[in-house]
């Protein structure tokens, strides 16, 4: 009997929705073709849910995530519930609950660019020749976006708000520890991002990374503090291997990194625990401007379902199918709205449909 494999769908808003049925296709393929025995069962999250059910994050999508061996989400969010106080928006009130559910606390974020491709990055051509191949390590349930107090005060003569960055060194020791291994499967660099000149949570920071370095005597550690790190990435990208961020700064340089590959809609992420146990999504969000148009970039989400395929449900060989399905599609020159530098440009189905094309030319 196959082992069977249970997968929990949770495509979300915007353009969540229409990314995930090409990623669909390309599980169906692996239904059929290769025989792996995939179920999946879809479950409401975010501003979807909060008009279905009046509520972001429904127990019955957390028990149905706990049955299943990995989640795949599409995006939440979107101008229509950003009325809502913050505690119901579709961010505060499920992407940071389910990511802090699961424990998900390693955010890993690839960012390829590769060098016969490298016409599709918005930076010069001499700067990025070779292209380049960043893994950025987030720590996702700490930091800024957790932290206690916060809150907006409205009194008389006093109006502010507050937010809280609270980093704890176990938290700091887990992702550095991560950060450190991966990078041991790759070019043993990691350049660590902090803004330790000003901030005490990233003096403890760098600290506790310095300590877990010592583990890693192969691995060249760097630090760079976050405002130059943006430029530097900027100047030379290929000069990066794995870079680990707190949660806040990780959020924006993985959106860069995203982009210079051409469009954060190609950035897929993984989001694990401990036990391999992950949350799989593209890095960026809803994209509303591009919603219901059928002009969204599917392959973020293809290639996060490749993320899940990879740490979650360990056939390295189907993961790798997908990646290079989804290079050679590019290779031969298609080109969603976000990526085409004319007018010529396929569908979000189309592009689907191109994926699915040549993965079944490479099995
Ligand atoms: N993990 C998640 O679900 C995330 C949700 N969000 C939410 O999404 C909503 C929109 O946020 P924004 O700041 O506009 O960021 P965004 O990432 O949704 O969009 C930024 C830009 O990138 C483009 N883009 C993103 N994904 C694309 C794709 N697959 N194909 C083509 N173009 C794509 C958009 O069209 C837009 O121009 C907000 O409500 C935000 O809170 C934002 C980031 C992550
Ligand atoms: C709600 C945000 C923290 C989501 C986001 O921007 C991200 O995870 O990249
Ligand atoms: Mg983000």
């Amino acid at each position: 009997m196959h082992k069977k494999y249970k997968i929990a769908i949770l495509p979300g808003d915007g353009i969540g929705p229409e990314v995930m049925q090409e990623t669909y296709k390309i599980i169906e393929i692996i239904k059929k073709k290769l025989l792996i025995n995939i179920q999946t069962s879809e479950y409401d999250i975010g501003g979807i849910s909060i008009d279905k059910h009046g509520i972001a994050l429904p127990k019955k999508t957390l028990i149905g995530c706990e049955k299943s061996d990995a989640i795949l989400l599409g995006s939440i969010g979107g101008p229509k519930w950003d009325i809502l106080p913050p505690k119901e928006r579709p961010e505060i009130a499920s992407l940071l609950p389910i990511r802090k559910h699961f424990n998900l606390f390693a955010n890993l974020r690839p960012s390829i660019l590769h060098k016969k491709l490298n016409y599709l990055s918005p930076l010069k051509k001499n700067n990025i020749k070779d292209g380049f191949d960043i893994l950025c390590v987030r720590e996702l349930t700490g930091g800024i976006y957790f932290g206690k107090p916060r809150i907006e005060i409205n009194k008389k003569n006093m109006h502010y708000a507050i937010d809280t960055s609270i980093y704890h060194k176990y938290e700091i020791q887990r992702i550095a520890e991560i950060a450190f291994q991966e990078s041991l499967k790759r070019r043993c660099k990691v350049t660590s991002i902090d803004k330790a000149n000003v901030l005490y949570t990233s003096k403890l920071w760098r600290k506790t990374v310095n300590k877990i370095s010592k583990k890693y005597p192969k691995v060249h550690l760097s630090h760079l503090y976050f405002d130059n790190a943006v430029m530097q990435i900027i100047k030379n990208p290929n000069q990066f291997d794995v870079i680990l961020c707190p949660n806040l700064i990780g959020d924006v340089i993985s959106d860069e990194c995203g982009s210079l590959t051409g469009s954060i809609g190609m950035l897929p992420s993984a989001s694990l625990n401990t036990k391999n146990f992950g949350l799989y999504e593209p890095a960026g969000g809803a994209a509303p401007d591009t919603q219901g148009k059928n002009i969204a970039n599917p392959i973020a989400q293809i290639l996060s379902l490749s993320m899940l395929i990879k740490h979650s449900l360990k056939m390295n060989h189907i993961s790798n199918l997908i990646n290079t399905a989804v290079y050679k599609t590019l290779l031969k020159g298609f080109r969603t709205h976000d990526i085409s530098h004319d007018k010529n440009f396929v569908t979000t189905k189309e592009m689907g449909n191109e994926i699915v094309k040549s993965f079944i030319e490479e099995l």
